[in-house]
């Protein structure tokens, strides 16, 4: 068996003494050697190989702090629980990142599997978690944070929970307020965030200072991309104080486009609440002469929100995203496709992604590059730009005369509560952070991963975002269903395109 580490920069040989045959007592026994802080890579993932099997694995507090005791899990008292056929989840167990496999080919990454410990490194009495909630806005943010306040309190009998108000920034600059079930009871109903939230204000120091001085030893941060490598930073100065405090992440993001897991929480709601502004659209341009509907939805760098929505829809003509370039002029391009179809049938909508067609739009307002407080960049208003380029168009050509329906529901479909499944996935997230958390292990996010739970290592969702694969069959069968044009000029298309723009 051949057996590779790479936590920090060591590797271990097939002679080190530990491991036995077996690659599950391996994995049960594995501890990684004390590294030296000055070696320590803040975002490595631990990664277990034998032979064609990886682990993935996550940090655990006794990684650094080799003497914590651990304690049974008082889950093993709870008359709910212990029903279960089987109430702790194996060290064995794990989640495989590929399922569709070649027979003869590699198994590939898995990651630990969520769920309650046999032996938790945390009285519950000893407890003080907090939660924190970054970034922007999406359905169910307030479910994760009731289902850690509920959580905390029926599983394990945690009693001191705190709210950082208004993202990181609220660590150095606000009070906590106390979360209690009765609190947080209700919350659920409603869209937004309880703890308010923002962008920027990430300050490592402070934050852990803060944790320190309150005597906080959980921490549970919801966010996206960003947040994330925030938590990273969190986790890794931490480890650097030697601190009994375990950072768990819980992954969100209305774009949809943070890798690894299956999908993020409160995507369904959006796509949902999307269906509205489309068929409002539809209904608009369906009762005039040459009516073109434009819906502009959410997504920075990646479509999904868009493709969803449209092929949940059935009524959009054309989908345009971030990762799909598109063209007006020519064969194959939007005008052409948007007079055949008013031909055809009189009308037509455009889903079109905030990130779409950004180029284009720089190219011709000139605008200067603008972020955000977190650094990311704004967006130009890809919407007003799209409709008068059509418009425009149309009434030069002297071809016919549109009548333009624009609708924005950008924030209206992440500002809602969340919908029934996702309010049963946040309640997985949210219990598969806490098991997490009270069982030891720590710079880590939960996800699903081919439908079940997962622990993650931060640097995978965040080291690249998830994108729409045109190559997939999800965006082929989107093209089949509304028969728009695919903007992949061939060759010979290519060459007849620029002759005629020349
Ligand atoms: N590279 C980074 N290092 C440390 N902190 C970061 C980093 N990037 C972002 N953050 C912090 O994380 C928080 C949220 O970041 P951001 O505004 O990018 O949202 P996000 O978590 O990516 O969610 P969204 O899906 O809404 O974009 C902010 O407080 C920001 O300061
Ligand atoms: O809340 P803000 O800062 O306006 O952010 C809007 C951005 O946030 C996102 O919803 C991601 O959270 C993007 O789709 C959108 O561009
Ligand atoms: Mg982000």
């Amino acid at each position: 068996m051949e057996v590779s580490v790479s936590f920090s920069l060591c590797r271990l040989s097939k002679s080190h003494s530990q491991f036995s045959s077996d690659s599950f007592t391996f994995l049960r026994n594995w501890k990684p050697p004390s590294i030296s802080r000055q070696n320590s890579i803040a975002l490595t993932p631990i990664r277990v190989s034998n032979d064609d099997f990886i682990l993935e694995d996550v940090p655990h507090l006794t990684h650094f702090l080799p003497d914590l005791p651990s304690y049974p899990n008082p889950l093993q008292k709870s008359q709910a629980y212990s029903v279960v056929k089987r109430t702790f989840v194996s060290p064995e167990d794990v989640v495989a990142e590929n399922v569709v496999i070649q027979k003869e080919g590699p198994r590939g990454v898995h990651f630990r599997r969520t769920g309650p410990r046999e032996k938790v490194y945390f009285k519950p009495e000893e407890v003080r978690a907090c939660i924190v909630t970054c970034g922007g806005l999406c359905p169910g943010i307030n479910t994760v944070i009731r289902e850690i306040v509920f959580g905390l309190n029926n599983m394990y009998g945690v009693q001191d929970i705190l709210g950082i108000e208004g993202g990181y920034k609220g660590f150095y600059s606000k009070n906590t307020m106390m979360l209690t079930p009765k609190v947080v009871s209700d919350i659920h109903k409603r869209g937004g965030t309880f703890l308010l939230t923002s962008r920027g204000g990430h300050d490592t120091h402070k934050i852990v200072d803060n944790i320190e001085d309150r005597g906080i030893n959980q921490v549970y941060i919801i966010g996206g991309d960003g947040t994330h490598k925030g938590a990273a930073l969190i986790y890794e100065e931490v480890k650097r104080r030697g601190l009994q405090v375990a950072v768990a992440g819980i992954p969100k993001t209305i774009d949809n486009d943070i890798a690894v897991i299956d999908k993020s929480f409160g995507f369904d709601t959006a796509v949902e609440e999307a269906q509205r502004a489309i068929d409002a659209a539809h209904v608009e341009v369906e009762s005039v002469e040459n009516g073109v509907g434009i819906v502009k939805l959410m997504g920075r760098y990646s479509g999904f929100i868009a493709m969803y929505a449209t092929l949940a829809s059935r009524d959009v003509d054309c989908c345009l995203i971030p990762e799909s370039p598109f063209y007006f002029e020519g064969r194959g391009g939007l005008f052409e496709f948007i007079e055949q179809r008013l031909k055809e049938n009189r009308h037509l909508v455009i889903v079109v992604a905030e990130g779409a067609g950004q180029e284009y739009v720089a190219a011709e307002v000139n605008a200067e590059d603008k972020k955000d407080a977190s650094g990311n960049k704004l967006l130009l208003d890809v919407g007003p730009w799209l409709s008068d380029k059509i418009k425009d168009h149309f009434t030069m050509s002297q071809k016919m005369t549109v009548n333009m329906k624009y609708i924005d529901p950008t924030y209206m479909i992440r500002a809602i509560p969340s919908n029934a499944s996702d309010n049963i996935y946040c309640t997985l997230l949210a219990h598969g952070a806490v098991h997490g958390a009270m069982a030891g292990y720590t710079g880590f996010t939960v996800g699903p991963v081919n439908s079940k739970q997962a622990y993650i290592p931060i640097a995978r969702v965040t080291e690249r975002q998830n994108t729409v694969k045109l190559t997939d069959r999800m965006w082929a069968r989107l093209l089949a269903s509304t028969d728009q044009p695919s903007f992949v000029a061939s060759d010979q298309e290519t060459v007849e395109k620029e002759i005629m723009q020349i």
